[in-house]
């Protein structure tokens, strides 16, 4: 596909693949603090000429919050906005035509999704996960992923504390009787959380919040974790998910989905809680084995639990929740002291306003500029923007495959020029490379462009300026 854009006054027809430039000029609401570098932008940056961003096709699913719609609507980019996700044979043809697409948890960009997707170029997850991206494919294929990664942690822990109180008392079980006119006042089986230990798996961003809240309570904190962490407050670290099982009154978990994660806590380790405890699952529907929950509710072993998240989801709202979405559902919902919740431990409006911000801000300084700080799948660079003072520059973004001599190659393709500022790494077999170089005059970009692209360890190029 071709357009035609005007360069410094002049018109041209280019290939989209390289198109994608605008201003360095753009300010950011509340940027998280690895973005210093932008801080260094001269006074005397300019609007990068030619680009059109009315070119650039954005698809945004799963009621991503109108702070970052309105972020991609004020650059000109073409925004396409849906409340839900979409099965997959939609959202495949959706997504071959867009050069950035955004999401939330359900939308599962599997490779045979993203093999379709030609022209995109990055991937905005507006959540923390990104389990349901496959990172690898898209790095492999030159696809930059973003995501938010602490906007909607406090969230997440102030829902668990209200659980872990709701089900020491009951709570839901009794909200629920009284809806049907049943006044059934009961103390027996009903506790203060004052003085019981709380045991979290996963000491991360989500951990670490509740742990602060938890002993405000006057909870003792026990946590396990892969990696040696610092504690905060008096919580202490156990070395094993086993002695943090047979010591906790609630266990609540926080680990990402991984394969090691996976059925995470089955019958083995629910027989290793101590008896009349508490379970909590805000993290990944595939960490707890759920036939064994309900087992392990029904004999008593546990006393309750709360789970917001579940191996099958559906895409939007409705009555979904039944044996043909999870073969066991409607024997969860029979259970007593078990609060479900639809995967709301991040659903707040301060999260997801942050969010919205924070995600779209990375987008588009990575269409605009190539900035890869805060991507999970390829390494973070950024170089300071283009000014005014620069009219004969161009911004080389060049992914590639991370072999030996690629360097060389591309400096020789840049030999005739000066290179003002070139940056490089890799991530595993993958490598990023951005460069400043000046004396480009408009005939040349497009020679730059191909001879690039001609080079066997070419990933992705493009030419901003
Ligand atoms: N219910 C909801 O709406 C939300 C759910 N989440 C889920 O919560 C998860 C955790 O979020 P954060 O705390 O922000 O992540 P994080 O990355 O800050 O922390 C995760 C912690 O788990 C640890 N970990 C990894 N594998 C482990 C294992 N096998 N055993 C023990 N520890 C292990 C890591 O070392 C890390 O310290 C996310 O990955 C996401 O899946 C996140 C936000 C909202
Ligand atoms: O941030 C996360 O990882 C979450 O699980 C929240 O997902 P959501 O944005 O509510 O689909």
């Amino acid at each position: 596909m071709s357009q035609s854009i005007p360069i410094h006054g002049a018109s041209r027809t280019v290939s989209n693949t390289y198109d994608l430039s605008t201003s360095p000029t753009m300010t950011f609401n509340s940027p998280p603090s690895s973005f210093k570098m932008r801080q260094q932008v001269a006074a005397s940056a300019k609007t990068l000429k030619p680009f059109d961003t009315k070119d650039i096709k954005v698809l945004l699913l799963e009621n991503v919050n109108q702070t970052g719609q309105d972020i991609l609507r004020r650059q000109g980019y073409q925004v396409e906005f849906l409340k839900g996700s979409l099965p997959k044979e939609q959202l495949i043809e959706k997504i071959r035509d867009v050069h950035v697409i955004g999401i939330r948890s359900k939308t599962k960009l599997t490779a045979e999704v993203l093999k379709e997707a030609k022209n995109l170029i990055v991937i905005g997850c507006f959540c923390i996960g990104t389990n349901q991206v496959d990172l690898q494919y898209a790095a492999e294929n030159g696809i930059a992923v973003f995501n938010s990664p602490f906007s909607n942690s406090r969230s997440v822990a102030e829902l668990v504390i209200a659980e872990i109180i709701a089900l020491a008392r009951q709570l839901t079980d009794r909200s629920m009787e009284l809806h049907n006119g049943t006044w059934n006042k009961v103390s027996a089986g009903c506790w203060e959380v004052r003085g019981k230990t709380l045991g979290i798996v996963g000491y991360g961003h989500i951990g670490n919040q509740l742990s602060v809240l938890a002993e405000a309570m006057g909870m003792k904190v026990i946590y396990y974790d892969v990696v040696n962490l610092m504690s905060m407050g008096t919580a202490t670290q156990v070395p094993t998910l086993k002695a943090l099982l047979e010591s906790a009154d609630f266990v609540t978990l926080h680990v990402p989905e991984l394969p090691e994660t996976k059925n995470m806590i089955g019958a083995k380790e629910l027989s290793q809680m101590r008896n009349g405890s508490y379970l909590i699952n805000a993290s990944r529907g595939t960490v707890v084995d759920i036939p064994a929950l309900i087992d392990a509710m029904r004999s008593g072993k546990l006393a309750g639990a709360a789970i917001d998240v579940f191996p099958h989801e559906p895409a939007g709202n409705g009555d979904y929740f039944n044996n043909d979405l999870n073969k066991w559902a409607e024997d969860l919902r029979s259970l007593k002291n078990l609060i479900l919740s639809p995967h709301i431990g991040g659903s707040t409006e301060e999260a997801q306003s942050a969010i919205g911000i924070e995600v779209a801000d990375a987008l588009t300084r990575y269409v605009n500029e190539g900035t890869t700080l805060g991507a999970v799948n390829l390494p973070e660079l950024a170089l300071r923007s283009l000014t005014t003072d620069e009219p004969d520059h161009v911004r080389v973004i060049y992914i590639h495959k991370n072999v030996p001599g690629v360097l060389r190659r591309v400096n020789e393709i840049f030999a005739d020029h000066n290179v003002d500022k070139q940056s490089t790494d890799s991530k595993g077999d993958v490598a990023y490379l951005m460069a400043d170089i000046s004396n480009v005059n408009t005939d040349e970009i497009k020679g730059l462009y191909q001879s690039l692209e001609e080079l066997s360890s070419k990933i992705k190029t493009r030419v901003l300026y």
